[in-house]
């Protein structure tokens, strides 16, 4: 077990942080009903690096990742993606910010299924009003293998490949950084390793910056760390994962 006790209550981030969450909290409902999703979070997501989030169903993984990314705003406490304070933008800048510096994968796809594969990678960069990096993205095709798909829809691909053409869409704009949310939950495990060995070349031969809620260990081990959470708290952290040592480790949560 190589886990260590998490920075949990520290304010000092590292100066590469991508992204941090510092004494984050996220309540929904109210009177008693209120549920404390987060508790006084504080993270630091490492620029270059490949982080999973993992911790039982429940947990807050799924919020922890809504808030770091601005989909989502905590009740109390501060996120920064670089040196931007998400919590001090406005929604328009919020939106903004998103389109143009996060990359987001979901467990499902989220295609147009009206535009071929090349129109859904470029997408948000037309939205946006720029213009491809054509080199930047062919490297992202290739390397995804899917250069010979370009022309076909979403539903003339399977879901591995539909994954894919999202990790590309996600990549496209050389975002800050990457959230993925169980990007491996709707493929079978042969579609899951491939998309797992591309986040994890994004990450090591392209500087990209990935974060992965999973429940998965083998997911997680393709990680250079997972954070564990439990009950809203960041509760352990674990660097140069093994899938055993992280099932291990969520027995150990209950999970
Ligand atoms: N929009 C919401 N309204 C009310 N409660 C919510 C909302 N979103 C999440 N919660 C609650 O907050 C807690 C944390 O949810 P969250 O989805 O972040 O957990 P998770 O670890 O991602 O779970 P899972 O692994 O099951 O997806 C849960 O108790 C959940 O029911």
């Amino acid at each position: 077990m190589s886990a260590t006790i998490s920075m949990t209550g520290s304010s000092t981030a590292p100066v590469t942080a991508a992204a941090r969450a510092e004494g984050v909290s996220k309540f929904y409902g109210t009177g008693d009903a209120t549920i404390a999703a987060l508790k006084d979070v504080y993270v630091s997501l490492e620029a270059g690096m490949f982080t999973a989030i993992m911790g039982p169903s429940g947990s807050g993984k799924s919020t922890l990742l809504h808030m770091l990314a601005g989909l989502d705003r905590p009740t109390s406490g501060e996120v920064f993606l670089g040196d931007t304070q998400l919590t001090s933008l406005n929604d328009k800048a919020l939106t903004l910010l998103r389109r143009d510096q996060i990359g987001f994968i979901f467990q499902s796809f989220n295609l147009l299924p009206t535009m071929s594969a090349a129109e859904n990678i470029v997408l948000p960069i037309r939205i946006a009003g720029r213009k491809p990096d054509e080199v930047w993205v062919k490297s992202i095709v290739d390397k995804l293998g899917l250069a010979d798909r370009l022309t076909h829809r979403p539903t003339e691909l399977s879901g591995g490949q539909q994954q894919r053409v999202a990790a590309a869409r996600a990549l496209a704009s050389r975002p800050q950084i990457v959230f993925a949310d169980e990007p491996t939950g709707a493929l079978d495990s042969a579609a899951g390793t491939e998309l797992l060995g591309f986040l994890r070349k994004a990450v090591k031969e392209l500087g990209q910056t990935v974060v992965m809620v999973t429940h998965d260990p083998t997911a997680a081990s393709y990680a250079d760390r997972v954070l564990f959470l439990a009950d809203g708290h960041v509760v352990d952290e674990m660097f140069e994962p093994t899938a055993d040592a992280v099932l291990d480790f969520m027995k150990h949560l209950g999970a």
